[in-house]
């Protein structure tokens, strides 16, 4: 059976003999029916004594009569003696109070047999005999052992300090030589004294019942011994009473007298027995089954501990181990003790433990579960595992020992690694993500900056991302992101770091990179992107911009070159994707004039800085007027025209083109219905829609309300919307293009060619009209592919049923091309640059409406070159 360790440390032994006995033993538990039982037992006795008081005993011949009463006195005496040893003995689980009571019996026991050594036929002192003498010390004995009975009844109950212990043993040797001086003085006085005895004798008594009385009251306050000690007083009051006036010895009335007394020195011996041994016997009781439920109760936590709990002792060896610590380590229970705790580390780590171990026991020190990190422990088979440890350094009585708290944390340690993989981690490439990117950032930033080393931070954007997702769904964007990642892995060296940031968005971290290494890699990048991805059954083309910081010119925190990469990444998408820029200084001066470029374009409206300017549109057959487009322009006060190309995107980013978007349209229409009532009554006014303000929720309601308010016909309005815009999430603009096409408005569908549009789609958009982009048109001069797309736009959107606009005609050969492809619409700086609404105004007054007319070049005041 395992002993658990259960007596109480000697640090905790030390302090509690340093602070004195227990106060326990004065919270004495009543106990009313033994106390009731001896106070019957003491009135019995004394009804006993007081019967005996009437049998003849003075007919007995004095000398028997004198033995009988030195033989109660002798009892008396030792009594008194075995009072004041009990108490000697016992003083430590005694109350102050009923140790000096117990030191007045040793008086009380000394002047007794002084008493005796005088009596009358016994061998004694020189004054032996005399009455006056032995009348003192009769005295001195009563005084004596009713001084004590008072010092138990006033005296303190708390613990004796050994001073007042000290005190006390003074005060018992001060009566007893007082005593003794008094009775040799009491020789030197004549006849006579007896009836001065007799009243001090009653005078005693009276102070006894003093006594009995004080001591009854503190019974009546819940100590139970008290109560023996006031039957204690009360007898004695009686035997002193009893004995007044009576010569000491040889009277059969002082025997009696005596009898009282004894009995009352036994009550007095019980009452300290009780307090002094019974009670701190029935405590140790106690407190010894308390301890042993303590034993089984730890015996039972330590069994069923789910943790291992090993006990070692100093010198490494292990006294106890629990049936999980046994579990844990692959042993049989019960094995482990006695083995060394060094059986349960691999083999590599016993000596380092060792070592440690001899550290730790020179100053044990209590450590917690897992502060010192987590350890490799081994298995009985070898396996090994890692644990956390807690130490718990334990003092017993037969030297210290350490309890160490054991826990297997291998599930643990694999859910950390799990959560921490998936915290840095991105789910869909398994490449480090952005978290990660960041804090290897940092410390490749520590590191170089104390070893003055360089790094270079490559920051990828797709091209056309948006469009694949948005085209042919999340599921092929995914897939599709997970080959660009795995594509960007081969590519990379092992060093590099590579992490998606979120998106279509990765990032290179290059340590100890020039210049000339970051612009390599972003080559590698975009070659190694060059050729088609493939997936179910489609093929895709991505590019990518690419933005680069340097460190330490660009930035010298994680977040400067972070952002100023950023800068860099979209100034390579101005530049026409599919290319890599490096950071400059004045990409940030730009990025500090387009915000305050943006605050002003919030005020543009009611400042009334916008206008618009108005490009006309031809019928390719014979060049005669079909409509106009709406361009809007920024006349800003400081910066001359701001161009749509800036402020557009700026208006996009901030939301605010839902306002302005309004405002074009609004003033569009309002445009057209006067130059209607002027006569242009069939030209079409195209106006561009951004896609926010396609996503605003009011978008189809303001178009109605607009119409209403200028009185434009519906059909006479084209809104002219980008392809990427309509593949943006094609179901809902479908939903909404229907809305408005219920009222008659047309569509046109913008720079096509430019994005990438699923023709499946296309077909379920109420589309009117196709805008061939001009960068295709441009390239009409030559033979090539352009005039193959171009020609097959032209050939599609007839085959769909749409009409055919070519924007950007600046030749006489772009334009005749296009008429051979039988394109429907031209517009371009052939025909019109776009003009004020003031120009087209004259030239529509002067001419009278000249709707399906051919233009001439003076009346528009513009690059005007129609034939
Ligand atoms: N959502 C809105 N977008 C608008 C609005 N007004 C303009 N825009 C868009 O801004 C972009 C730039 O427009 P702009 O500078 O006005 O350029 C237009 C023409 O000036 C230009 N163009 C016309 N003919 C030629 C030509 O022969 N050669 C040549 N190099 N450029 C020419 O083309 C622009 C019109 O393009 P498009 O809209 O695609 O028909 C532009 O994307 C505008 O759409 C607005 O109110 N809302």
């Amino acid at each position: 059976m395992l002993n658990l360790p259960v007596q109480e440390p000697t640090s905790a032994r030390r302090t509690e003999r340093s602070n004195g006995p227990r106060p326990a033993v004065y919270s004495e538990p009543s106990s009313e029916a033994r106390t009731s039982g001896l106070a019957l037992l003491t009135v019995a006795t004394a009804a006993l004594l007081a019967f005996a008081q009437s049998l003849p005993l003075s007919e007995l011949r004095p000398p028997l009569l004198a033995s009988l009463h030195v033989l109660v006195k002798m009892v008396g005496a030792a009594i008194a003696l075995a009072i004041s040893l009990l108490t000697w003995n016992t003083r430590r689980a005694q109350p102050l109070n009923f140790v000096i009571a117990g030191f007045g019996f040793f008086a009380v026991a000394v002047l007794a047999a002084m008493q005796l050594v005088m009596a009358p036929g016994m061998p004694g002192l020189a004054a032996a005999h005399d009455a006056n003498a032995a009348t003192v010390m009769l005295l001195s004995t009563d005084g004596a052992a009713i001084a004590a009975l008072l010092a138990a009844a006033l005296g303190p109950a708390h613990p004796g300090s050994p001073r007042a212990l000290r005190a006390g043993i003074a005060v018992t040797g001060i009566w007893i030589a007082a005593s003794i001086a008094l009775a040799r003085a009491a020789l030197q006085w004549g006849p006579g004294t007896e009836q001065a005895a007799a009243y001090a004798e009653l005078a005693l008594a009276a102070t006894a019942l003093v006594a009995a009385g004080l001591l009854f009251l503190r019974h009546l306050r819940g100590a139970a011994a008290f109560a023996l000690l006031a039957m204690a007083a009360l007898l004695l009051a009686i035997g002193v009473a009893g004995g007044s006036g009576m010569p000491p010895l040889q009277h059969a009335g002082g025997i009696f007298s005596d009898g009282y007394k004894v009995l009352a020195g036994l009550l007095v011996y019980l009452a300290l027995f009780r307090k002094g041994v019974l009670l701190p016997w029935h405590q140790l009781v106690e407190s010894g089954r308390a301890v042993e439920v303590d034993r089984r109760r730890y015996k039972q936590l330590f069994e069923s501990a789910p943790d291992g709990l090993l006990l070692v002792d100093g010198s490494g060896r292990i006294l106890h181990a629990n049936p999980a610590a046994a579990a844990m380590f692959g042993w049989a229970s019960g094995e482990l003790t006695g083995q060394r705790v060094e059986v349960l580390l691999p083999a590599a780590l016993r000596h380092e433990h060792e070592r440690a171990r001899t550290r730790f026991d020179v100053s044990p020190q209590a450590r917690q579960m897992g502060r010192g990190g987590s350890l490799t422990a081994a298995r009985r088979d070898g396996g090994s595992f890692p644990v956390e440890i807690a130490l718990v350094p334990q003092e017993f009585g037969d030297g210290h020992s350490t309890l160490c708290i054991v826990r297997d944390v291998t599930e643990r340690r694999q859910l950390e690694e799990t959560l921490m993989r998936q915290a840095l981690h991105d789910a869909l490439t398994e490449l480090p993500n952005r978290r990660h990117f960041r804090d290897s950032v940092t410390k490749a930033l520590a590191h170089a900056e104390r070893h003055g080393g360089t790094l270079a931070l490559v920051f990828i954007d797709l091209d056309n991302f948006k469009q694949v997702n948005d085209s042919f769904g999340h599921s092929e964007g995914d897939a599709l992101l997970c080959q660009v990642a795995r594509r960007l892995a081969q590519t990379l060296r092992g060093g590099d770091l590579l992490a998606r940031m979120g998106g279509d968005e990765f990032a290179v971290l290059l340590v100890g990179a020039q210049q000339a290494d970051a612009a390599a890699v972003a080559g590698k990048v975009l070659r190694v992107l060059e050729p088609d991805f493939a997936h179910g059954g489609q093929a895709f083309k991505v590019g990518a911009s690419i933005g680069i910081t340097m460190y330490p010119t660009d930035g010298r925190s994680v977040e400067e070159l972070l952002s100023n990469a950023d800068l860099a990444m979209y100034r390579a998408k101005h530049r026409g994707r599919n290319t890599w820029c490096f950071f400059e200084q004045r990409m940030t001066e730009r990025l500090r004039e387009r915000s305050s470029l943006q605050r002003e374009l919030a005020h543009a409206t009611k400042r009334g800085q916008f206008e618009l300017a108005f490009q006309p549109r031809v019928h390719a057959s014979d060049g005669a007027l079909s409509g106009y487009e709406a361009l809007l322009r920024w006349r800003h006060p400081l910066h001359g025209n701001v161009p749509p190309d800036v402020f557009i995107s700026l208006a996009e980013e901030s939301g605010l083109i839902v306002s302005i978007g309004e405002w074009v349209l609004r003033e569009a229409c309002a445009q057209a219905a006067r130059w209607r009532a002027a006569g242009a009554a069939d030209l079409t006014m195209a106006v561009n829609v951004s896609p926010h303000q396609l996503r605003h929720a009011g978008f189809a309601a303001c178009v109605q309300q607009v119409l209403l308010e200028t009185g434009w016909p519906a059909r006479q309005l084209e809104l002219e919307i980008t392809e990427t815009a309509l593949m943006e999430d094609p179901r809902e603009v479908a939903v909404l293009l229907h809305r408005i096409n219920a009222l008659g408005v047309r569509f046109a569908i913008d720079d096509f060619g430019t994005g990438y549009s699923s023709l499946a789609y296309l077909k379920t958009f109420p589309l009117h009209r196709l805008k061939v982009d001009r960068s295709f048109v441009q390239g009409l001069q030559v033979e090539g592919s352009d005039r193959v797309i171009a020609a097959s736009i032209i050939a599609l959107a007839h085959a769909l049923g749409l009409e055919v606009t070519a924007e950007g005609v600046e030749t006489a050969d772009q334009r005749d091309f296009l008429r051979e492809q039988r394109c429907d619409e031209l517009q371009g700086y052939l025909f019109s640059a776009p003009i004020s609404a003031a120009q087209c105004e004259a030239w529509l007054t002067q001419k009278g409406i000249p709707c399906r007319q051919s233009l001439t070049p003076h009346c528009l005041q513009a690059t005007y070159v129609c034939e």
